[in-house]
């Protein structure tokens, strides 16, 4: 282990945006920090930061810190939620809006502290400037990959443009949807203007054996350099609590009566809630394949709506599969079940992280693409070659014979033998990387801190 952070004791200040998806990473690159010597501050709201705890592993708790930041009280924003996962768009906005009230708070925090840096997400561009009125360096952290970013880039840059790369378009009801989520944070975005020398790098959730290409083309536009982190050690992802958990044993159980790559994993992530008609073309898809799964079931509860999951579910289905499936509510020990040997494949929204765990653990990946980044994921990683995307019709809706027929492909045909030796080469051609990628990190760091020495010493 080197000790990079160690020369003097560099501090960072980490600042996620409230969402899981933002939080993990930002979570896993803390610890990677942490392993080069340097000391980090991580920074979100108490109900957060109590989740967070609880995935900070022992050897991590002097090196890692929690810093609490307080929302201000908005009335129409129900008291739990500290993320946006599970809330409704209206109230992501308005959560975002709190967040951002909280700036002379977050002011408070940067000054009472000697941070050399502040890395924060690229949602929160307000808290580079906090730290630039206080002299402090900062980096910004795009949690997701270079692809997606360059989808931005052209958004925000180049209106009109023509996307470089065809494995980016995207298909006319999901670039709807996706300029819709773009327009909205760029509302609440009024100072985006004003780039600072800090902004010139641009950290990213990936790996150069993954997107290079597209990392490559932001560099040479000349807006941000763009430097990935590496994907993330999994080795302590086994915390306790799921070797407590009886149900989460009964899974491993199922899953090792079940033959080596034959079963599919079939989840989309911590924030999306199927509808009625998604769940029902999933499960006669499901049936159809005669595949055998493990299907992480979300719904929306409550409000005139279903509440109990045989209900959600088409009538008589969970007797019909009786053993050949696995149908588990809300919530699943995804990295457990991704690396057991009995997966032959992923039919996943492609959230980021979810793509990177079935690229990690060498699985081929059945990409069904819901919203916000994961189309273009899903382009992506069918482009280097580690999936295969089922199609949707021209209203963007999902059907049940094509969800069973690339099921059917990738689990026991040659498809899926090919999708899996690609995947485990890139898996193993990630882990290789991630050393160097850090390296990287840290050059990034310490130029933007030694820069800042210089200023401070009257050098520049
Ligand atoms: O039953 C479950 C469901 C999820 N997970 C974990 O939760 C994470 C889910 O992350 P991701 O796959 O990225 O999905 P979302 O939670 O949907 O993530 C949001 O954030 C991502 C990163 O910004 C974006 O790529 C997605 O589009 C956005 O929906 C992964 O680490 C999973 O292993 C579990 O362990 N068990």
């Amino acid at each position: 282990m080197s000790a990079d952070g160690e020369r003097r004791n560099l501090k960072i200040l980490m600042l996620p945006y409230l969402a899981y998806g933002h939080i993990t990473p930002f979570l896993e690159l803390a610890k990677k920090l942490s392993d080069r010597g340097f000391s980090i501050d991580l920074c979100s709201t108490p109900i957060n930061l109590s989740f967070i705890k609880d995935k900070v592993p022992e050897k991590y708790s002097s090196s890692i810190q929690l810093v609490e930041l307080h929302l201000p009280n908005l009335p129409e924003l129900p008291p739990h939620y500290h993320t946006t996962n599970g809330l409704p768009q209206h109230l992501k906005q308005t959560l975002f809006k709190a967040l951002k009230m909280a700036k002379p708070q977050f002011y408070q925090i940067l000054s009472a502290q000697k941070y050399d840096l502040l890395i924060y997400d690229i949602m929160l561009l307000w808290s580079a400037r906090v730290a630039s009125t206080l002299n402090i360096p900062s980096l910004k952290f795009y949690t997701v990959n270079a692809a997606v970013f360059c989808y931005f880039f052209h958004f925000y840059y180049k209106p009109g443009e023509e996307f470089p790369f065809p494995a980016l378009y995207l298909r006319e009801y999901e670039q709807e949807k996706m300029t819709h989520e773009v327009v909205d944070d760029a509302e609440e975005e009024v100072d985006r203007d004003n780039i600072t020398e800090s902004d010139k790098f641009v950290l990213v959730d990936s790996s150069r054996e993954i997107d290079a290409k597209y990392m490559d083309y932001i560099s040479e536009t000349g807006q941000a350099k763009v430097v990935p982190i590496g994907t993330k050690f999994h080795q302590d992802h086994v915390v306790n609590r799921d070797a407590d958990n009886m149900e989460i044993e009964l899974i491993i159980k199922w899953l090792g009566k079940k033959k080596e790559h034959s079963t599919v994993f079939v989840s989309f992530g911590s924030e999306y809630f199927l509808t009625k008609e998604e769940m029902e073309e999933i499960a006669y898809g499901l049936e159809l394949s005669n595949v055998d799964f493990i299907w992480v079931v979300r719904f929306q509860k409550g409000g005139g709506q279903v509440n109990k999951l045989e209900d959600a579910l088409p009538q008589g289905f969970v007797e019909r599969i009786g053993e050949k499936g696995k149908i588990v509510e809300g919530w699943a020990p995804q990295e457990r079940i991704l690396k057991h040997p009995s997966i032959g494949a992923f039919v996943t929204h492609c959230g980021w992280n979810s793509t990177l765990e079935s690229i990690e653990f060498g699985v081929p990946i059945i990409a069904m693409p819901m919203l916000y980044d994961q189309p273009l994921n899903a382009r992506l990683v069918v482009e280097i070659g580690v999936a295969v995307e089922v199609p949707r019709d021209g209203n963007g809706k999902l059907h049940r014979v094509n969800i069973a027929e690339n099921i059917k492909h990738v689990i026991g045909e040659e498809i899926g033998q090919n999708l899996r030796k690609k995947v485990t080469s890139l898996g193993d051609n990630v882990r290789l990387r991630r050393g160097e990628e850090m390296d990287g990190v840290v050059e990034v760091i310490k130029q933007l801190c030694d820069k800042t020495d210089q200023s401070k010493n009257g050098l520049t």
